[in-house]
């Protein structure tokens, strides 16, 4: 029974294992007992190399070795090569403040890698079964998981230069309880397995009898659901990739800048799975506390009336949206205000890369272009200031009764918020706003006589 479910399921999924080296991850439960004993069986069969890998995490001291000498024991009766290594994990989780399911899960994957690589084995065989997959979906739903996650467990995924695979995922619990009992396994019982404490078996003992008691096949629902979600995405994966090539604008360590509109031109679907391959790209460790409704902003921040807002993410990222771009980055621009004082010809340079060169002059050259500006040298009093904007700043302009708010041009002009905190802007001895660079001129004439000599200002944009 089980024999032929396992086989109609590695033949449906494409797991070919004849001729093939396989490690199998034991722990000495039931699942990854009966999972060796299942592999050992049809050695003859696929003409398989089987070797047991076990990890000893040193959780619960000597009872926990109890246990690798037990897999060891089971092994050396069936010929099976065993290789295990002790990690002291309650040291690595007091030094790295890890949670304990997560170091002890770093360690086995460190440990399985060196196997992999010494066996060059072509799988890794690990005992999740069709509960856990039911476990695992229902835990990611609960909890808001996006795109790929809500698949669950992956029945193969490469795996240093082979692939993991989970062939008892078909199975249900019971399936593996009766196999253990009819080939008289007595598999060792993990205690944690029964605290409530962990999220994990709270849903084993609450959730999944119900679900049984409705349909006692239910796990190979959850198990067909989660391999169309494993293909559906990706093949949505891979649009999704072939489009945010063209939507981005720029892709750094910690930063990425998209356009706008040709990312709401995406379909919706491709738009929220563009929004967590950004996610996924930034973060090394995805907190927990991501979720599906932080894509959701993202696509409201993008589509609101309003052209400008942040997000802020957790740990640390920030979402920033302005006009046409949306940034993602870990670090907001720092604010540096500055302001330099000009009397006489040179060169300052400003904060943000670019430049203002001030030259005296006789040729009335320039003073049409927006990053010059030409002034009478009797007119202005110096020094000249260069500064960041401040809180009510006007300035007059050609054709226009009274001032303008300098922050409206900004507006005008479509300028980044982040930007205009750093724009530099000029102004005379008495603190008149003469010029916004490479935007706005004050409202000036520029007279010319046959001794005239003129202020040259040029922006010199980074
Ligand atoms: N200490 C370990 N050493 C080697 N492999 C392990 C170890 N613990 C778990 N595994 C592998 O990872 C799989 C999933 O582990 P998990 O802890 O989720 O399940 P489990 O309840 O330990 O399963 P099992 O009934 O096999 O003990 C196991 O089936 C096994 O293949």
């Amino acid at each position: 029974m089980l024999d032929a479910k396992v086989s109609e399921f590695l033949q449906r999924k494409g797991i070919e294992l004849n001729h093939k080296q396989v490690l199998v991850g034991v722990s000495g439960g039931p699942d990854s007992l009966a999972l060796l004993h299942y592999l050992w069986r049809k050695r003859p069969f696929y003409q398989l190399s089987l070797v047991a890998v076990h990890v000893d995490h040193m959780f619960r001291g000597e009872e926990s070795f109890d246990e690798a000498i037990f897999v060891q024991k089971f092994c050396e009766e069936r010929d099976i090569p065993f290789e295990m290594t002790r990690v002291n994990v309650p040291n690595y989780i007091a030094e790295s403040g890890k949670s304990a399911q997560i170091a002890s899960r770093e360690c086995r994957y460190q440990f399985y890698e060196e196997m992999m690589a010494k066996y060059q084995a072509d799988y890794l065989a690990l005992g999740h079964h069709g509960d856990d997959q039911i476990e695992t979906i229902l835990m990611r739903l609960t909890r808001g998981s996006a795109g790929e996650a809500r698949a669950g467990i992956a029945w193969m995924r490469p795996f240093n230069d082979g692939q993991i695979i989970r062939p008892f995922l078909t199975l249900s619990r019971k399936d593996i309880e009766t196999y253990c009992v009819k080939h008289e396994l007595n598999p060792r019982r993990d205690p944690s397995n029964d605290k409530e404490i962990y999220s994990r078996n709270r849903f084993r003992k609450n959730v999944i009898p119900f679900l049984k008691s409705e349909n006692p096949l239910v796990h190979e629902h959850f198990q067909r659901f989660s391999e169309e979600i494993q293909t559906d995405e990706a093949f949505l994966q891979e649009l999704t990739i072939a489009k945010m090539n063209k939507v981005m604008d720029k892709k750094a360590p910690g930063e990425i800048i998209i356009k706008i509109n040709d990312f709401q031109a995406m379909p919706i679907p491709l738009q929220r799975r563009g929004i967590q391959l950004i996610l996924n790209y930034l973060y090394n460790e995805k907190p927990t506390s991501l979720s599906a409704i932080h894509i959701e902003n993202v696509i409201a921040l993008m589509s609101n009336p309003h052209p400008s807002g942040t997000l802020h993410f957790p740990n640390g990222l920030n979402v920033v949206r302005s006009y046409e771009k949306c940034h993602f980055l870990f670090r907001l621009q720092q604010v540096q205000s500055y302001r330099f004082e000009m009397s006489k010809p040179g060169k300052i340079e400003l904060p943000n890369g670019s430049c203002i060169m001030m030259e005296f002059t006789n040729l009335q050259e320039g003073s049409t272009h927006a990053d010059t500006l030409l002034l009478n040298s009797e007119d202005i009093l110096l020094p000249l200031v260069i500064r960041t904007r401040e809180d009510g700043d006007r300035m007059t302009l050609k054709g226009m009764q009274g001032t303008k708010k300098v922050k409206d041009l900004f507006i005008d002009k479509k300028i980044p918020l982040h930007e205009r905190n750093i724009w530099p802007i000029v102004t005379d001895g008495n603190g008149q706003i003469l010029w916004v660079p490479g935007l706005k001129k004050f409202h000036y004439s520029i007279r010319q006589h046959s001794d005239s000599s003129f202020i040259r200002l040029s922006y010199i944009r980074q």
